[in-house]
């Protein structure tokens, strides 16, 4: 059986004036269903790139990106947006929570142009919100907005949950259990979990680590008995 998520030679080149970077230059990897899977690289490697190129939020210039069965590379705008709405579930660093809606209502929004959505109350509570469902997002922590985030890309029960550095803007505590939450995703949502990350330290607790760096993949890791959270450092 062919793999959940298959990038193929993939290139990426941002042309400014003169100047074209390369950003993705012949990127290969893959993931398989229900992993939890960390692409992991110092600032400028490309990692945000690939990201994007496998949420559908910006296109690929050659090579294949196989999620489920379908090259996405070639699809049009159309195809892209209905891919992004059914199949993708995005957490950011900043949150990006709507400021004058509660939690339950920056979910259930998310969940409105989905098809399969779940319940926003239950989403909230299986990570561990359901006490302040009706705060908005400036009376909550920065763990407790990346929580509702988190509940938010959860709801439309997405193939695929991408993460751009989820733990970024949160302390080493709060940053633990957000990853925590995010591992148990795969199990409890059956979706398929890309975190991307300068932070080495994480991955431990990852089925694969991909390793990138200067535009190309250096390494990629299984991990037969990834590390528990609780027990990672940094
Ligand atoms: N829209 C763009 N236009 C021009 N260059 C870009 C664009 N997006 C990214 N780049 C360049 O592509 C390279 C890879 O960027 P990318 O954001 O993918 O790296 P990254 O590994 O995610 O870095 P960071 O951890 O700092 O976010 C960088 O040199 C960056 O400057």
């Amino acid at each position: 059986m062919s793999a959940y998520i298959t990038v193929k030679e993939e290139y990426k080149r941002y042309i400014s004036g003169e100047t074209t970077v390369v950003a993705n230059n012949g990127i290969t990897f893959h993931v398989e269903q229900h992993e939890f899977a960390v692409i992991v690289g110092p600032s400028g490697a490309g990692k945000t790139t690939v990201l994007n190129i496998l949420g559908g939020m910006d296109s690929a210039d050659e090579g294949e990106v196989i999620i489920d069965g379908t090259n996405i590379v070639g699809f049009n705008e159309k195809k892209l947006t209905k891919y992004r709405r059914d199949d993708v579930g995005f957490v950011f660093q900043n949150y990006n929570l709507i400021p004058n809606l509660t939690a339950k209502e920056n979910v259930e929004l998310a969940a409105e142009i989905s098809p399969d959505a779940l319940d926003a109350a239950e989403v909230l509570k299986s990570v561990g919100l359901e006490d302040r469902m009706d705060n908005f997002p400036a009376q909550l922590s920065g763990g407790e907005q990346q929580r509702v985030a988190i509940a938010r890309a959860l709801a439309k029960q997405p193939k695929l949950l991408l993460c751009d550095e989820p733990t970024g803007a949160l302390d080493y505590e709060t940053g633990k259990k957000v990853l925590e939450i995010l591992n148990k995703s795969k199990e409890e949502y059956g979706a398929t979990v890309v975190v991307i990350t300068h932070n080495r330290a994480i991955a431990p607790m990852a089925d694969r680590v991909i390793d990138i760096n200067n535009a190309k993949v250096r390494s990629m890791t299984v991990n037969e008995q990834p590390t528990p959270v609780h027990d990672i450092e940094w």
